[in-house]
């Protein structure tokens, strides 16, 4: 599902945060991307959706070649993905319904098909009682929660979360943990940035899951393992 072929990156002039870069995440797979701080690590969640592009080296997502993609590929190949950010991005002045219907509206779906989604994917995550709060009312764990709804709206087959559990309780780590092994069960694949070993080791105790580990620019991936 993405393949990078000998990629290298970095940012303008600077040093190389990646190097030499070649692994395929597969399709369907529960994969987690570790390292220590500044390895890369969103640097690598953003090419894999292609807000960036390789410096040297191909890179292939939904077999859509970065160095041949247009505008409308990328935003075909983003519809296939869903993002949890590490700092959420919600709009303030909406409310929790509204930011996770908002990919909907963006893409021009009905009102109805709209709050239809939102409304299941709010119950989904266990913030029925606050879907009419505002972002900013919200705790560090219900925001979560809401993000994680708003990257499944629209019915991508992979979910990218950057450091979901980074501010929450162990309690909301291991609840958001089990809605993100749901939907691999449901077939999504699912790859999750973190410094939380403890919440790989708990995956590993449900699923096979692939530990890529980002250090000195090279990813290594650490295999499959229960
Ligand atoms: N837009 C940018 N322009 C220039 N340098 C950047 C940019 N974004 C990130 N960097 C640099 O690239 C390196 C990798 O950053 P990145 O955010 O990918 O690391 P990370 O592993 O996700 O870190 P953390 O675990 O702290 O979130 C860092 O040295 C960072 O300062």
């Amino acid at each position: 599902m993405i393949e990078f072929d000998g990629v290298e990156f970095r940012y303008g002039g600077g040093r190389e945060i990646l190097r030499e870069v070649s692994l395929t995440i597969e399709a369907g797979g529960f994969h987690f991307l570790t390292g220590p701080s500044g390895a890369g690590k969103s640097t690598f969640l953003r090419l894999c959706r292609m807000a960036l592009r390789p410096s040297a080296g191909r890179l292939r997502v939904f077999g859509v070649e970065a160095a041949e993609a247009d505008a409308d590929a990328v935003a075909a190949l983003r519809r296939r993905i869903g993002m949890v950010f590490q700092d959420g991005r919600f709009l303030d002045h909406l409310s929790v319904f509204d930011n996770v219907a908002l990919p909907l509206r963006i893409r021009g779906a009905p009102a109805r098909e709209r709050r239809a989604q939102a409304a299941e994917l709010i119950e989904w995550v266990g913030l029925g009682a606050r879907a009419h709060a505002l972002p900013a009312e919200l705790s560090g764990g219900e925001l979560q929660r809401a993000a994680l709804a708003r990257a499944v709206i629209g019915a991508p087959d992979l979910i990218i979360a950057d450091e979901p559990t980074g501010n929450v309780d162990r309690e909301t780590a291991v609840e958001l943990l089990s809605l993100l092994m749901a939907l691999h069960r449901h077939g999504k694949g699912v790859l999750i940035a973190t410094h939380d070993h403890e919440l790989i080791r708990a995956a590993r105790r449900e699923t096979p899951v692939q530990v890529l580990r980002i250090e000195d620019g090279c990813v290594l991936a650490q295999g499959r393992r229960r």
